[in-house]
């Protein structure tokens, strides 16, 4: 079998050498010529799968090591007969701990108590729904605004209006959808921007375009008490170089990019290939994920929760050097910054995920245990 695969995948030998031949190719130049006579096509984020790239070819099973799906033409591939794989929730965990990294550095610069403010969380399946029950389990007051799930499930949830009212922090895990009863694409357009609250910040970590990044530059420039996290552009990997200067965080889209959530990534598309295929798995992750590079750590049962709650989320990951290295490839010109932005991401350093930790606390301390409990830490 001829398998041609995103050369950013990882593990695809591990995990798919068996089956066939593996050919390598930067996501964004994979073509029909490139594509030649495989089989099976596995991609990341950056490649369209559509009709211009499949049709006439052999492919008979797409899987996107991501948990989006907007660069596939799902309507297409039902039509065409080809299967296809995503990896629902693979990398859901990185995201939450890169959005907890941004209210830490939002609070530092502030000085403003994470646990008096009021979070808007637009989107709750994989992502948004872990964000949501690790703010509520450090006490926090969260809406959450869902209208596909409150429409299936009824319950607790607010529409757009009211987050935006009510809330001081507002995070996207959205889709990015245009069609449909609720499209995302510019879900927050001008007007709903203009509608933040005093002292707003808002972090979008799902898809450039559901936020108008224009607008969005028009009124950081406009409102200085605005403050916002970036991790997804419209148009990437060309980015607004005005919109990323007015940021507070501004990164290359790596907002899900954990070790653990790449890895299961690939896990999830063999999982799923071997179920199209009738075979049973053989390769499990667990054995081939390294050890993390820290492990545990030690608290005194005295230590400020605030503080503490920084120092054990910042030790395993820090959105600000990812800012910091991001920033730097916006020097350069259109090319440079293009180049800079996938270079980022190829050669992205591990992380591993908060709930790998584990900390002891050597005595009785209970807000400091609810706190490594709402991380999803282990303790001694
Ligand atoms: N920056 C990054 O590195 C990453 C970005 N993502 C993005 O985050 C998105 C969300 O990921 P998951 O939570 O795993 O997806 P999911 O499909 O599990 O959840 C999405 C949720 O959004 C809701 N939704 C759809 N339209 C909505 C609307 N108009 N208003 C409010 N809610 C709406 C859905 O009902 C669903 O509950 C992905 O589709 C992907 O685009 C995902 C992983 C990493
Ligand atoms: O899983 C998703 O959806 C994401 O956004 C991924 O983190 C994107 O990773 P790449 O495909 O862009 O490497």
């Amino acid at each position: 079998m001829r398998i041609l695969a995103d050369e950013n995948i990882p593990l695809v030998d591990a995990f798919f050498g068996a089956f066939g031949d593996i050919r390598r190719a930067p996501g964004r130049s994979i073509d029909r010529e490139t594509l030649g006579d495989a089989e099976v096509l596995l991609v990341r984020s950056v490649t369209r799968v559509d009709e211009a790239l499949l049709a006439g070819s052999q492919v008979r099973f797409v899987g996107t090591c991501t948990i989006g799906t907007d660069h596939l033409d799902l309507e297409y591939l039902r039509q065409a007969g080809i299967a296809w794989a995503s990896a629902p929730g693979c990398n859901a965990r990185g995201v939450v701990d890169y959005v907890l990294g941004s209210l830490i550095s939002l609070a530092e610069v502030h000085g403003v108590d994470l646990a008096s403010r009021t979070y808007g969380v637009i989107g709750a399946g994989q992502v948004g729904g872990r964000l949501v029950d690790v703010l509520r389990s450090l006490g926090w007051r969260v809406l959450v605004c869902d209208p596909l799930r409150q429409e299936a499930e009824g319950g607790d949830f607010v529409d757009l209006p009211t987050i935006l009212s009510e809330c001081d922090v507002l995070s996207l895990h959205t889709p990015l959808t245009r069609s449909g009863p609720h499209p995302t694409w510019h879900l927050l357009g001008r007007e709903e921007l203009g509608r933040l609250r005093p002292g707003s910040w808002l972090i979008n970590a799902s898809r450039g375009a559901v936020v108008d990044n224009a607008a969005l530059r028009e009124l950081l420039a406009d409102r200085t008490d605005l403050e916002a996290v970036l991790d997804v552009w419209e148009g990437e990997p060309e980015v607004d170089v005005a919109l990323a200067d007015l940021c507070h965080i501004a990164t290359p889209h790596i907002a899900g990019y954990s070790l653990d959530g790449k890895l299961r990534g690939t896990e999830q598309i063999y999982q799923a290939f071997c179920r199209e295929r009738g075979l049973p798995p053989s390769i499990r992750l667990d054995a081939l994920l390294p050890a993390p590079w820290l492990r545990e750590l030690s608290l005194d049962a005295g230590a400020d929760p605030a503080w503490a709650l920084a120092m054990v989320c910042r030790a395993v990951y820090d959105p600000r050097r990812d800012d910091a290295d991001f920033r730097r490839t916006l020097q350069g010109g259109s090319a440079e910054r293009r180049a800079g932005f996938d270079a980022l991401r190829k050669h992205y350093p591990p992380r591993r995920e908060i709930d790998g930790l584990r900390v002891s606390l050597g005595r009785e301390a209970p807000i400091l245990k609810q706190m490594l409990k709402a991380l999803g830490i282990s303790q001694d």
